[in-house]
């Protein structure tokens, strides 16, 4: 018996998916260039420290982040993979300052193809997951995209995935019309169809925040966790669970298959910047994702796919997951606005805590 036959294989279900579609066959197309890219990135990832690629380079990115190695060599896989198949009109990356202009030797396609190339990429060095995010958005002009082409809202998003490279490297992506997991068997080098139709759970109790910053949240946030961590003795009566593992992609890919809720809010801890993750790249492909899971992704003051993005690497608060439980940490966000919710004190700030906010670090007191 052909073990194969019966198998689902990224190029067939995109066929199927996207069929009758204006600019389907392009689309699906551009599609299976990523995942061949994504196949690249998933080999140097695993070879880890055999590679040579681990490490951190002597450059920062547009961010001012320290670039790794697997950053840069991740992005160029992305790039060559991409620029020369006559689908792209241009491309955006976290790695880059401004858009990548395709070159004149190659044809440009009807779409723009924005991506953060390597994800959790701290991970890298204590081998634990990382991932690739991706969006796609139409380009209908024929004139090169400029900056303010690729800022549409998340709503307008025709395709949007990622690709997590843990103990199985998968692929999970949206054309909109549901959100789908994809597995690589690399013996035979295709991504095979093992998660259809991924359905997040309304109710959860997993949540998943770096707790460290808990100092600089605002007190909807500060509320919300503490009544999570009071668990059955508390305000939500059950106990809950609790996970960071420091890639948003690995975060997320857990509340696809089981549920959950995953917080990046607006902090004080850097007050320039409103928030840690990206809108364009890491914000918005997932909240599609999320959505066509039947979950919810909110800033905790509105929904991230009908925000207008104003700069390629705006940064906004990120709260997604299971819809009950965005949907409770955007009404704790609209009490605190509105004032009508109770005074909260979180135990680290109250009368008998040791801990004194004018102390802090970085207080400047
Ligand atoms: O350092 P922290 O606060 O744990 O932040 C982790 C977050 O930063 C990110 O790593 C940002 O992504 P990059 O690695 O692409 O910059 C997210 O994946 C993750 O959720
Ligand atoms: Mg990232
Ligand atoms: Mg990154």
């Amino acid at each position: 018996m052909n073990m194969q036959s019966g198998r689902t294989t990224l190029s067939k279900f995109l066929i199927e998916q996207l069929r009758g579609r204006d600019d389907g066959a392009d689309l699906g197309a551009l599609l299976v260039d990523v995942a061949a890219a994504v196949k690249a990135i998933a080999a140097m990832t695993a070879k880890g420290a055999l590679g040579g690629v681990l490490g951190a380079l002597d450059a920062r990115n547009v961010q001012g982040e320290t670039q790794k190695k697997l950053d840069v060599l991740a992005n160029d896989a992305i790039i060559q993979g991409c620029e020369w198949g006559g689908l792209v009109a241009g491309m955006a990356s976290e790695e880059l300052e401004a858009p990548y202009a395709i070159p004149a030797e190659f044809k440009r396609g009807k779409f723009l193809l924005v991506f953060d190339p390597l994800d959790g990429s701290s991970n890298t060095d204590v081998n634990v997951s990382v991932g690739t995010i991706f969006s796609v958005l139409r380009h209908e002009p024929e004139a090169a995209p400029a900056e303010a082409d690729f800022l549409q809202p998340g709503s307008r998003q025709v395709a949007a995935g990622y690709a997590i490279y843990g103990p199985a490297t998968m692929l999970v992506l949206t054309v909109g019309a549901g959100t789908h997991g994809f597995t690589l068997d690399r013996e035979v080098g295709n991504f095979i169809l093992t998660h259809p139709q991924l359905a997040i759970p309304e109710d959860s109790s997993e949540f998943a925040i770096n707790t460290s910053n808990e100092r600089f949240w605002e007190p909807p946030v500060q509320r919300y966790v503490c009544e999570c961590k009071a668990g059955r003795s508390g305000e939500r009566g059950r106990d809950f669970n609790m996970r960071w593992i420091a890639s948003m992609v690995a975060e997320v890919h857990r509340i696809l298959m089981r549920g959950g809720v995953f917080l990046y809010p607006k902090d004080t801890k850097d007050p320039g910047k409103p928030g840690r993750l990206r809108l364009l790249y890491e914000a918005n492909p997932v909240a599609l994702l999320i959505e066509q899971a039947g979950g919810y992704a909110s800033t905790g003051r509105g929904r991230i796919l009908e925000l207008e993005p104003g700069a390629l690497h705006q940064r906004v608060p990120v709260m997604l997951g299971s819809r009950n439980e965005v949907a409770r940490l955007e009404r704790y966000h609209a009490e605190h606005d509105r004032g009508d919710d109770q005074p909260f004190v979180s135990p680290l700030f109250n009368e008998r805590s040791l801990y004194r906010p004018e102390m802090a670090l970085g207080s400047g007191k």
